[in-house]
Formats: C-alpha cells, structure tokens, sequence
C-alpha cells in the first residue's frame, strides 16, 4: 500500500570515523563536533564489545570471538544515527496504521539505542507475538541533573548474531507506533548505534560447542561447524542486500512474508 502520507523521520548517519570513510559526503554543521563524535562513537563499540564478550562466552568460544570480527579500525557497515521523528496529525497516521516504523529485525549484530522519553518502540514476544512498549529507564550511577544523564541503552540484537548462532541468540522483531496522545505533539529523538559485521567477514554459523550440543550447527570440525561447504557470504553482502531491500519502497506496512535471496541464505521479511 503506497501512500501520501509525509515521513516524518529526519536522519543522519556518521560511518565509522576512520580513514576509509574520511571523503564520505557528510553536512558541515557536523564539523566542529567530529572530535566528539567520534569518541562518542568508538566508545559505542566498547559498550557493544563487551556485550559481544559475553555472547562469545555463552557460546562457549574464545572470549574475543566476536569483538575481533567487529573491530572499531575496520571498515563495515557501522553507523552512529541521530534521528527525530516530527509529530504527525491523528488523520495522517489512520492512513498508515500509526506505524512510524514498520515491523523489523535490525540487518547487523547488534543495535544501541539510547534510551528516551517519547513512548513509540515496540517489541514482538518471542513467546505470545504480542506487541510490548519498551518503557523508558533511567540508567544506573547518572550524573548531574540532566534528565537523560546516564539513561539506559535498549540493545537489539540483530539478524548477523542470529545467522552465527544458528537462531540461538534471536533477533528482536520491532516496530515504531504513534506514541500514546499526551506525547503526539514531541519531537522523539533517537540515538542509536548500529554495530554491523566487518566488511570481509563471514556470516555462517560458527562451530560453538554448545550449538553442537544443542544439535544447532553440525559436529563436523570444518569451519562453520559442518556449514562450510556453503559459498561464504559477508556481513557487507548481507547488510547491503537488507538495506537495499528494505528502503527502496515507501510502503509502511506490505512487505509481510516477502522473501529474498542472498547468497545460500533465504530470508523472510518480518514486517507484519
Ligand atoms: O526509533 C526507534 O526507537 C527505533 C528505530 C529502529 O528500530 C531502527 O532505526 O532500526
Ligand atoms: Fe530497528
């Protein structure tokens, strides 16, 4: 369903801030904070490094596993985003279900998002399929009396971690709704950081020893844990692909069970 409902996201994307990136089209009302925000940016990473030793230590792999294949200095698909999503009228949203952001899996590894104060995230039980507001939550040890100091980070994992575990570790099915009436008329403002696999890096299933227990990869001791006959598919193949598919339509809600191809790895869309 197309509609002529206005967006009503504005967004911009910060690469990595590494010399790879450096001739990257980018506004100049950004230039003065890039040493900011690239500090900002690289201590994302540390955030998502540990979370990423953790995952490398459930899975019973070298604790280093996946923070290696998501290193700050290589190029990937990485991006800091500072986003706001302006008010849209009652009648405008009926048009498009009150969906802001249709129903997905994040396309990387992981996905920080910078906990605020406008309702609107929803995600989908793995358990009941039901639709739960993620609440806003003030983070531990804030400091100063901003409001937001120290507020929590929502961590999505996304469709990569899920691809290397075998389906163990689940990317989380989310959308963005019209937020309850006492906050229709705020801007929301988002700040995330969408941590994606390194440009070179193989997404198949890794040979964990637990996923060998759980029967989830094969015992075989080639790499891949038995999938490495299977032509070897890139974290940047794979983003790109996703994001090609995912932004070239301006539909807000009929791309349920659509699947596509890429490389071995049939994918379906999670929209609803
Ligand atoms: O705006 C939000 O809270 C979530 C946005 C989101 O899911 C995304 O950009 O992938
Ligand atoms: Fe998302």
């Amino acid at each position: 369903m197309s509609t002529d409902v206005t967006n009503i996201e504005e967004s911009f994307n910060v690469p990595k801030i590494i010399p790879e990136y450096e001739n990257e089209v980018r506004h100049p009302f950004f230039d003065p904070y890039r040493a900011e925000i690239a500090g900002f940016s690289r201590k994302a990473m540390a955030i998502a490094s540990k979370i990423f030793t953790l995952f490398s230590i459930i899975l019973e792999l070298p604790p280093s596993y996946f923070a290696d294949r998501h290193e700050y200095d290589s190029p990937s698909e990485d991006h800091l985003r500072y986003m706001t999503y302006h008010p849209r009228s009652a009648a405008d949203d009926a048009k498009v279900q009150n969906t802001w952001s249709r129903a997905h899996t994040d396309f990387g590894s992981l996905t920080l998002l910078w906990n605020q104060n406008v309702a609107g995230l929803q995600i989908k039980t793995a358990a009941t399929g039901q639709w739960k507001y993620v609440p806003p939550v003030p983070g531990a040890g804030a400091g100063g009396d901003d409001d937001n100091a120290g507020t929590a980070i929502i961590c999505n994992v996304g469709d990569t971690l899920s691809f290397w575990s075998a389906g163990y570790l689940k990317s989380t099915t989310h959308r963005v709704v019209r937020p309850p009436e006492d906050q229709t008329g705020a801007d929301r403002l988002g700040l995330f950081y969408f941590v994606r696999p390194g440009d070179d890096v193989d997404i198949k299933p890794v040979a964990s020893p637990l996923l060998k227990r759980l029967g989830l990869v094969s015992t075989s001791d080639k790499p891949g844990g038995g999938e490495g006959d299977r032509p070897k598919i890139t974290g940047r193949q794979y983003v790109r692909e996703r994001v090609k598919n995912y932004h070239n339509h301006g539909d807000y809600a009929d791309m349920k069970g659509k699947k596509f191809q890429i490389g071995g790895l049939e994918i379906e869309d999670e929209a609803a």
